[in-house]
């Protein structure tokens, strides 16, 4: 039988066409699907029919994903990093320049002046355009917190804009450290980076430690006239403590990616409809590594993404099943597992374990004809939380 994927948002069509290719059907309904792949559509609360093995987020944050539940039942979640990180930076320097010429007021301004004489409306706009004036990025200070696919794109521009950058991200990977330009300098505490930048932008996950990172208790350490642009997650900021701040000192503009009617007709705010990652090629890049992941774990148990669960990839041995199993990282499971393997007599050819957190994944590949009724049996096992025979 084939897989089926429910889909909720607009995935990029040839992401889905991905799907297509390894005849995985798109289905309306949730209740017998194997899986879901989605965007920002909250899934806390939905309950998931046991059907569902896997969920892919086409975008980087997986806070709209109960991942912990999803971890206690067997549940593989996967996101697709740094697939959208370039349309992202690309608006955030969008928003540097934004808060600091008077390019939204003075478009506004041209677009409202009803004088059809040619010379007059010239006139005006030179005697009027002092309003307008602002300042450059070139020789300011840019603070980033969160030095990730997005951070570290954003301060590779913001250096080639002449601008000084500094970063703070205390959980930085390997990885991300060796992406980094080397010019960026390492703040050792997230106050001393809000004091020193003229601008602040945020690119961290919307995780607990994260909740009001920007706050009233941190708001008076801003540089006096300072910019904070928040493309991460709403959550990040306390946004009450940010008007005042607005109102009273010390930050001059917000500009985010999330509005609250509070921001209604305020000039010192931005807000956008959630758009960072609504260009073309960054939907694209999303739903196609989204879809061949999830692809490749409903029909080879691969696993290259997920938030929840190792890395792993094991090649197809020809003539054999594939049994993954999901357990909880406790000692004994594996040999239990292979126990029952054994009592049945089936030949293990190949196999892999690996750990992530809590969670355990096994992949065994095994010769002879394998029974239906293996997963049943293996499902039986205390700690084993998802079973699957491909
Ligand atoms: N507005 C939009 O449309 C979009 C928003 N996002 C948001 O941006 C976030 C970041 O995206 P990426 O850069 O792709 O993710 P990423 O995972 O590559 O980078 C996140 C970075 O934040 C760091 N971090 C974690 N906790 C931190 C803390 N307490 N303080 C400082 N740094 C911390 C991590 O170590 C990591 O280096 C996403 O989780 C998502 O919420 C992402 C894409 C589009
Ligand atoms: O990737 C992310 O974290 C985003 O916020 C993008 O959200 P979207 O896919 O545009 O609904």
């Amino acid at each position: 039988m084939g897989f089926s994927i429910k889909t909720y948002n607009q995935i990029a069509e040839r992401g889905l066409a991905r799907l297509a290719q390894q005849d995985i059907l798109c289905v309306e309904s949730l209740d017998r699907a194997d899986a879901i792949l989605l965007r920002s559509e909250k899934l806390h609360g939905v309950d998931f029919p046991p059907s569902v093995r896997a969920i892919a987020r086409a975008g980087a944050g997986v806070n709209n994903i109960p991942v912990e539940l999803c971890s206690a039942r067997g549940i593989a979640v996967f996101n697709t990093p740094g697939a959208n990180a370039n349309a992202v930076k690309e608006l955030v320097i969008c928003s540097l320049l934004l808060s600091s010429r008077g390019i939204l007021p003075g478009i506004q301004f041209a677009r409202e002046q009803a004088v059809d004489d040619r010379a007059a409306l010239h006139a005006l706009m030179e005697k009027q355009k002092k309003q307008f004036a602002g300042n450059e990025l070139f020789g300011k200070t840019l603070g980033i917190v969160g030095l990730g696919a997005i951070g570290s794109m954003v301060a590779e521009v913001a250096l080639g804009l002449g601008m000084k950058v500094v970063g703070y991200d205390p959980a930085l990977s390997v990885e991300a450290a060796w992406r980094l330009p080397n010019q960026v300098e390492r703040m050792e505490g997230l106050n001393n980076l809000l004091s020193v930048s003229d601008y602040v932008t945020l690119h961290v996950p919307a995780i607990e430690a994260t909740l009001n990172l920007i706050n009233a208790d941190n708001l008076p350490a801003f540089k006096p006239g300072a910019v904070l642009v928040n493309f991460a997650r709403e959550a990040i900021v306390d946004y009450k403590a940010v008007l005042n701040a607005l109102d009273s000192g010390p930050i001059r503009h917000y500009i985010c990616d999330f509005p609250e009617p509070a921001f209604r007709n305020r000039q010192d705010v931005t807000a956008m409809p959630h758009i960072g990652a609504s260009t073309q090629e960054a939907e694209e890049n999303c739903a196609v590594m989204a879809a061949e992941q999830l692809a490749d774990y409903l029909l080879n148990g691969n696993i290259k993404n997920a938030v929840n669960l190792p890395e792993v990839s094991m090649p197809r041995v020809p003539n054999t099943r594939r049994l993954t199993f999901i357990n909880d990282n406790v000692a004994g499971v594996l040999g239990q597992v292979l126990s029952v393997l054994a009592e049945q007599s089936f030949n293990v050819v190949d196999m892999m374990n690996k750990s992530h957190g809590d969670v355990a994944y096994n992949i065994i590949d095994m010769e002879g004809d394998v029974p239906e009724n293996i997963e049943f049996l293996i499902g039986q096992i205390e700690h084993v939380t998802s079973v699957r025979l491909i």
